[in-house]
């Protein structure tokens, strides 16, 4: 499965041009190394622009819903989404999506916890629906939102589930570095799956943005890592059978003792 993960810079509050933008980059990847899946950060069609989403939000999805659905069909490539706003019933979510290599939705889910240090509450609506699996060529993946990678929770139940690969997307801060890092290779190790992150650079509002999308193997060990700073395409194709190998070697899910995790939920 070899991946094209985009560390992009974003145009504030232009949701037709970053989507212009993504049409041409995948072009571009296409003509020159095609993967098999590409993977976009958060909020990658307007950035953190919270004030204005009332009015350039997606309404129910679109347009960028049937851009991506388009852009998967025309190159025959699975899309890893990132994230949008998402203007539904009059709220607004950071919706994360997930397009088949024929141009089918697979997943879509709300982002859960919204960020006070980028005052998200104040603008957006938390998801309400837990977070599930899907499928891709055969493989079991799931897909968190940038400060959902916090919460232990949400990855232990998609690796319960059985994930082999966990996306996130984000816009992760500079000022906070080195948790996201450390974070991705926990959740790596922990639930022994392959963890593939992909964060924007540049800055916004005063916020520094920190790159470094990672590929995680399920050793935690970092296979690939973007710079802090560059706009950059980072290339990687990762064997699954890894995750059952690592499974078996330290055989951590055969060890678990559930009924010793009471408080947890
Ligand atoms: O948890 C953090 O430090 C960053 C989270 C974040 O920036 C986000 O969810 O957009």
């Amino acid at each position: 499965m070899k991946h094209a993960i985009y560390q992009m810079d974003i145009i504030p509050g232009d949701p037709e041009g970053n989507r212009k933008h993504i049409k041409e980059w995948l072009e571009k990847q296409v003509g020159t190394e095609k993967p098999d899946i590409i993977v976009l950060p958060e909020m990658w069609t307007t950035a953190y622009t919270l004030a204005q989403l009332e009015k350039i939000a997606d309404l129910d999805g679109e347009p960028t819903r049937g851009f991506l659905k388009e852009l998967a069909k025309k190159h025959h490539v699975h899309i890893i989404g990132g994230s949008f706003a998402n203007k539904v019933d009059g709220a607004i979510y950071n919706t994360a999506l997930v397009i088949n290599n024929e141009g089918e939705e697979v997943y879509t889910y709300d982002k859960i916890h919204l960020v006070p240090m980028l005052d998200e509450p104040d603008y957006l609506t938390g998801g309400k629906k837990q977070v599930r699996l899907f499928e891709l060529d055969g493989v079991k993946m799931g897909l968190l939102i940038c400060y959902d990678l916090r919460f232990p929770e949400l990855a232990r139940e998609l690796a319960i589930a059985g994930a082999e690969v966990i996306y996130i997307t984000a816009e992760w801060p500079s000022a906070r570095k080195d948790h996201w890092k450390a974070l991705q290779m926990a959740r790596a190790i922990e639930n022994q799956c392959y963890i593939i992150s992909s964060n924007r650079v540049g800055s916004y509002n005063g916020v520094d943005f920190c790159g470094t999308s990672l590929v995680v193997d399920p050793w935690g060990t970092t296979v690939k890592e973007g710079s802090e700073e560059r706009v950059e395409t980072l290339i990687e194709t990762i064997a699954i059978s890894n995750v059952e190998r690592i499974r078996s070697e330290v055989p951590v899910f055969k060890s678990r003792v559930p009924e010793m995790y009471q408080g947890w939920k």
